[in-house]
């Protein structure tokens, strides 16, 4: 049985030298590099600090296991197992880090079983270190977080992302949820530009809900706790159980909020993040 105290500790050290990492970065030439389409970026540094992460996690839990975006990205298989796994985004917004836009994270998540245990999202550019243990509350800065009890979607904010996939057809269903929502009418959209912290700011009680389809488990698996511990809830965008690898999710502060949304998200699928790489 791991230590969760242990693992969350260690998380939290990591993560803020990581942070001291990017922001020592923002001052360099931070050489931009492309993934999965022309708008999904990747530097050396989300690489270097996904390595910094890895190999500090290594020494003190060998036989733990990894699901890290770079390491996916670089070819290894994204599978979840019941053994202890480190779920790590080494820099959950990547392209607001390019841009030097002041919403950057550091997210590690941390399961067993399949079921997160202990999150850790250090916002380094606002220094607010988000953390969560199930069962044990959420924090920033060591102060309790506690979603908002507004359950009036007509006086929520709702925070999404458009992601980085711009088929045409993906494009359209993204802005027809968008419009949906916007026309009920909502007081608000936002978007901070990095799914963990869009999560943060759910269990923050700043805005009511945050949604999207095209969303990767390292992006949320520590948000998710977050929200949970916080008195939020979880589910996938047709109103079933959030599944980690299906790349869609909703975290809201209540499940009112969260199935009224359910009502106006046009759903599609993509390629679960557990699928077998796809053929060139
Ligand atoms: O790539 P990254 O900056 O770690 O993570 C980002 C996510 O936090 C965001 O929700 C998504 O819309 C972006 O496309 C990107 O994937
Ligand atoms: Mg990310
Ligand atoms: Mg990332």
């Amino acid at each position: 049985m791991a230590d969760f105290q242990r693992v969350m500790d260690h998380a939290v050290a990591v993560a803020r030298k990581a942070g001291e990492v990017v922001r020592e970065a923002l001052s360099d030439d931070r050489k931009v590099m492309t993934k999965s389409s022309a708008v999904d970026l990747v530097t050396q540094t989300d690489q270097k600090v996904e390595q910094l992460i890895i190999q500090s996690v290594k020494e003190k839990f060998p036989k733990h296991r990894f699901i890290g975006e770079e390491s996916v990205a670089a070819g290894e298989a994204c599978i979840l197992t019941d053994d202890p796994t480190w779920i790590i985004d080494p820099i959950d917004g990547t392209t607001n880090f390019v841009h030097a836009f002041p919403f950057v994270a550091i997210s590690i998540g941390f399961s067993i079983n399949k079921q997160v245990e202990v999150g850790v999202i250090y916002s380094c550019l606002e220094d607010k270190m988000f953390t969560a243990r199930r069962g044990k509350g959420a924090f920033c800065n060591g102060e309790p977080l506690q979603v908002s009890d507004q359950t009036d979607i007509h006086q929520a904010i709702i925070c999404t992302e458009f992601g980085s996939n711009r088929d045409p057809e993906v494009v359209d269903k993204m802005f027809c949820s968008l419009r949906n929502i916007l026309s009920l009418p909502v007081q608000g959209v936002r978007g901070a530009g990095t799914a963990a912290i869009n999560m943060c700011l759910v269990a923050s009680g700043c805005v009511e809900a945050y949604y999207e389809i095209g969303v990767h488990v390292w992006d949320f698996a520590a948000g998710s706790l977050m929200v949970t511990e916080a008195g939020g809830v979880l589910m996938d965008v047709d109103g079933g159980e959030l599944d980690l690898m299906s790349r869609r999710i909703i975290a809201a502060n209540s499940r009112t909020i969260a199935e009224r949304l359910v009502k106006e998200i046009a759903p599609f699928r993509l390629p679960r993040d557990d699928a077998p790489p796809q053929k060139q």
